[in-house]
């Protein structure tokens, strides 16, 4: 049982704060040190107070937050759609249609491909300072291609999604309803073993998507299953997903890129039990409207943030790009946005062991190369995030 000191921790963001305004949950500590043990954070404190450890990793003065918590992604893919990006910058919109692309490619792919892309963009999020990141299927489509992708993602993972609902594959364009059946019947008998959540593109403003009254089925039959509920919803208009995620009591509804005064009035109502994800990446990627992440707060809402990484509407797994596009279009102060990326997304997970720095929690730790949390949006793009390695001589690169 060896144990590891940090120390020098110019400011710890435990986002451990007392209940309240989240700034106030931010919980931030100045000269401080976080004692590991067996991969759990043992002590919590001030660094002239730090106890004896076998080693000692010394951060001179960087800033040490919760690992990022990605609880939206679609990293399990082949192929390039880097012209559908382009055409959309040059103004066609997006309406789904590009996931069939996707779609193709990913059922080309050999299972060692589809592997060394997915090991590829975990790498990629870890180097940019996440340590847990939500897995879906849904570029396969078919029963064989939807259980390979959720055993590829689950060798990465324990968050895997199946997300046989994203399309309806273009063999099935003739009989959504028989597509409809094998997703909520055969697909998810054995897809389920595979994966923790079931989600759902619910959105009546694209034939590539389903309908309230579908996404309901596939909901209720992955419930059923012993899956737990998320959703996509609001992203290309105003539309059900919200009210269904809130009806069914889903762990998360994700985008909310539309939403009515009533469904902030429902997402408030289900604090507790249903957080808004907002995947800003999203609406940078589609030219679409960003929504009030501070309002939402106000109101009351449980709000995360998540890349939504996937080869159409968003393909950066950075989670300090999301934290900067939030604070920088969505209204979030800097703290709010780490909260929600670290804690609030830990919460639209159900869990507890994660998004925070407190004694019992995954010592999943991540170093700025910045005094500060703030420096996350006031440095944007500027590579100073990563994931500490408590294995590595000095806990990585310094
Ligand atoms: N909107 C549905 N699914 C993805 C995009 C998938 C794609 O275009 O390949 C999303 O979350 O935005
Ligand atoms: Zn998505």
């Amino acid at each position: 049982m060896s144990s590891t000191v940090v120390t020098g921790i110019g400011e710890l963001v435990t986002c451990d704060g007392n209940d309240g305004p989240v700034g106030d949950r931010l919980g931030l500590r100045h000269d401080a040190a976080v004692v590991v043990q067996d991969g759990l954070v043992a002590w919590v404190g001030p660094s002239a107070d730090a106890p004896a450890a076998d080693r000692r990793v010394d951060v001179g003065g960087r800033a040490v937050l919760p690992g990022f918590v990605d609880s939206h992604a679609h990293l399990v893919f082949a192929g390039d759609r880097g012209d559908e990006f382009a055409a959309r910058m040059a103004g066609t919109p997006y309406d789904g249609g590009g996931i069939g692309v996707s779609v193709a490619a990913t059922r080309a792919a050999s299972d060692d491909e589809l592997r060394s892309l997915v090991a590829a963009r975990f790498a990629e999020m870890r180097a940019q300072g996440t340590t847990t990141v939500e897995v879906k299927s849904g570029y396969g489509l078919t029963v064989e291609d939807e259980v390979r992708s959720l055993r590829i993602a689950a060798e990465f993972t324990t968050e895997t999604t199946f997300l046989g609902a994203h399309v309806v594959p273009a063999e099935h364009a003739a009989d959504r309803a028989a597509y409809l059946d094998l997703v909520t019947g055969r697909m998810l008998a054995a897809a389920a073993p595979h994966a923790r959540w079931v989600d759902v593109f619910c959105e009546p403003h694209s034939a590539h998507a389903f309908t309230a009254d579908e996404a309901r089925a596939v909901l209720v039959a992955g419930r059923d299953a012993g899956l737990g509920l998320r959703v996509h919803g609001n992203q290309l208009g105003h539309g059900p997903g919200v009210q269904l995620a809130v009806e069914l009591g889903a762990a998360s509804v994700d985008h909310c890129t539309y939403l009515s005064d009533d469904d902030v009035t429902a997402l408030a109502d289900a604090a507790g039990t249903t957080v808004a994800t907002l995947l800003p990446g999203v609406e940078f990627s589609t030219r679409s409207p960003y929504p009030d992440a501070a309002g939402l707060l106000r109101a009351g809402v449980d709000i995360a943030l998540a890349t939504d990484c996937n080869p159409g509407t968003c393909y950066s797994s950075s989670m300090p790009f999301v934290v900067a596009l939030a604070v920088r279009e969505m209204g979030l102060t800097p703290g709010e946005a780490v909260y929600a990326a670290t804690a609030g997304s830990a919460k639209s997970l159900r869990r507890s062991d994660i998004g925070q720095i407190r004694v019992g929690s995954r010592a999943d730790l991540t170093v700025l190369d910045a005094p500060s949390h703030v420096h996350l949006s006031y440095r944007a793009g500027v590579p100073i995030a990563r994931a500490l390695d408590l294995a590595a001589p000095s806990g990585g690169p310094s």
